[in-house]
Formats: C-alpha cells, structure tokens, sequence
C-alpha cells in the first residue's frame, strides 16, 4: 500500500494499451524534499508511467494522488486544478521563439489564465508576477539574460529557463522526463545539480528519468527501476549496487555475444572498407 499523504503516492497502478500491458501493478510514494530517479530499459513504461501522474494516460486499474487528490478519477477542471500543482521539465525545452526569456518565464503562471499570452506579450502583467519571474530567472542564474530570445542562448541555458518557467507555476511535484537527452555532459550536470538544488530548498517531490547510471547514482536520492511493468528496484541511491542497476537492462533472452572475428587478409585495411 502507498502513503497518501505523501505528495506523490501510486498505488496498484495497471496501464493497458490494447492487448498490451505496459505497467502491471506499480506502486511507490515520493515524499517532499526528495529527487527521485526512474530508470529502465527501452520500452519498461516510463513515459507511460510519467503520462499517467497527471491523466494524460488513463490507469485501467489503481490510484494516483498528487498532493492527496486523486488523478485517477478526476476530470475537466478537477483534474486542470492538480495538473497545475505539477510542474514539468522535458527533453525539448518547449519555449516560446518569439518571447524574450522573461517573457517565456513569466508564462509560467500567466499561461494558467485567461489571456495569458495577450497580457504577457502585452506587458499587461501584474507587478508581483514580473518581479516574481525576475526573481525565478535570478534563481537559475539568467536574470542577465532576461531580453533575450531562447534563439540566443545555449541549450543548457534554455533548459534553465524552462526551470524557471516551472518554479513560477510554484509546483509541489516535478515531473523532469530526460531532461539532459539534448544537453553535452557538462550542461547535463550543471541542470541536474540545479534541479535537485531547487527540489531541496522548495521541498518537492521529483520524478526524473536519466538514460545514465552514473548520473542516476551521482544524483538521485532514491532509484526506481521499472522492469516488465513492475517495480523492479526501489532503493536508496547508498544502497543500490551496480549489478542491481545493470538487471534492469537485462533480457531474459540474452545471451554472452561472441566477439566478431575479422577474416584473415583484412585485418589491415581501413574499416570502411571491411564493413
Ligand atoms: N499510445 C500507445 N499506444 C500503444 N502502445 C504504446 C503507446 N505508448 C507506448 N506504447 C508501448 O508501451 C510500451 C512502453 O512504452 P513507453 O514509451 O512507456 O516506454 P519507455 O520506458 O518510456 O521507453 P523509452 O525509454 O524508449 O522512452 C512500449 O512497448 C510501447 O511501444
């Protein structure tokens, strides 16, 4: 059983796509203040997992509760009202190219009202929303580069400003789906280390998913692993061994691959040629 109390709490979750049954029975609860990362292997279920937190997938069976409410069975506006207490974080920044970079921010909670994109192009924000959008950008380091376009800036810096968008929505849960896929490793870290700096000093609950395992060991808290559908490894980062990590990519029909021998006679000749 999960504990509802915690800000994200999945319970007995079944996601089904035709015959297919992509998550059989997942369970977990993040608390506040705590990073968490997702990982498995192509196709385990993760971005079904992380679609069905907030009702863009629908969970044949079980419950989800974001902040206590219920994803599973809301609707329309009930189910607007929890979406807007996740903040997101994904692989393409998702700006807007015409907008300055504070503009961009500040659409963070003007996008949430009627509107919104009027009022921001417009300058018609209220003061309290632009000085909270400066003080979001200054938080992630950009507060320089507030006029300018996201054309502008590298991609590490996009994806800052896209953490700013997020924290002006101020969310309780994060939900960051390969949030470095498009980064070099250098911007990857200096994301990551924001981003669990922020979930620290904000008391969320994040939901990250990495391709890297050393990544997810430098940064995650916690590790969960999603094999076949199911939990497969649910850990304290400390605790979690390197064979453990390397089971989740694991087939069960894989077997030791022979090296490839190279005829005798082209052991010489330039790859392109013997390829
Ligand atoms: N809308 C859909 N309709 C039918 N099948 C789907 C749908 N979305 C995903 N699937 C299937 O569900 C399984 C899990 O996909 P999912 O995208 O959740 O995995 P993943 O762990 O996020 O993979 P990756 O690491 O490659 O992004 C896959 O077999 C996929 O083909």
């Amino acid at each position: 059983m999960s504990d509802t109390s915690h800000p994200v709490s999945v319970d007995s979750v079944h996601v089904r796509y035709g015959s297919l049954e992509v998550l059989r029975g997942v369970t977990f609860d993040i608390q506040a203040a705590q990073g968490v990362v997702l990982l498995g292997a192509n196709g385990s279920g993760k971005s079904t997992l992380m679609r069905t937190l907030n009702g863009l997938s629908r969970a044949q069976s079980g419950q989800i509760r974001i902040g206590g409410e219920a994803v599973t069975t809301a609707r329309g506006a009930h189910l607007r009202g929890i979406r807007r207490r996740m903040g997101y974080v994904f692989q393409q920044f998702n700006l807007v190219a015409q907008l300055t970079t504070f503009q961009n921010v500040l659409m963070g909670v003007l996008g949430q009202r009627r509107f919104g994109l009027i009022n921001c192009v417009g300058g018609f924000a209220s003061a309290t929303d632009r000085e909270q959008a400066m003080a979001c950008l200054e938080r992630v380091g950009l507060a320089d580069r507030a006029g300018h376009r996201p054309a502008e800036l590298s991609g590490g810096q996009q994806q800052r400003v896209a953490i700013a968008r997020m924290l002006m929505q101020s969310p309780e849960v994060v939900i960051a789906d390969e949030p470095i896929a498009s980064l070099d490793p250098r911007g990857g870290r200096e994301v990551l280390e924001l981003l669990w700096e922020i979930v620290r000093e904000r008391n969320l609950a994040m939901l990250c998913t990495l391709h890297q395992l050393e990544l997810a060991t430098d940064y995650a808290d916690r590790i969960i692993g999603l094999k076949d559908g199911v939990v497969a490894l649910d850990e304290a980062t400390t605790d979690v061994s390197e064979a453990r990590l390397g089971e989740l990519y694991n087939r069960a029909d894989d077997t030791p691959v022979e090296p490839a021998r190279q005829p005798v006679g082209t052991r010489d000749m330039p790859e392109t040629m013997t390829s």
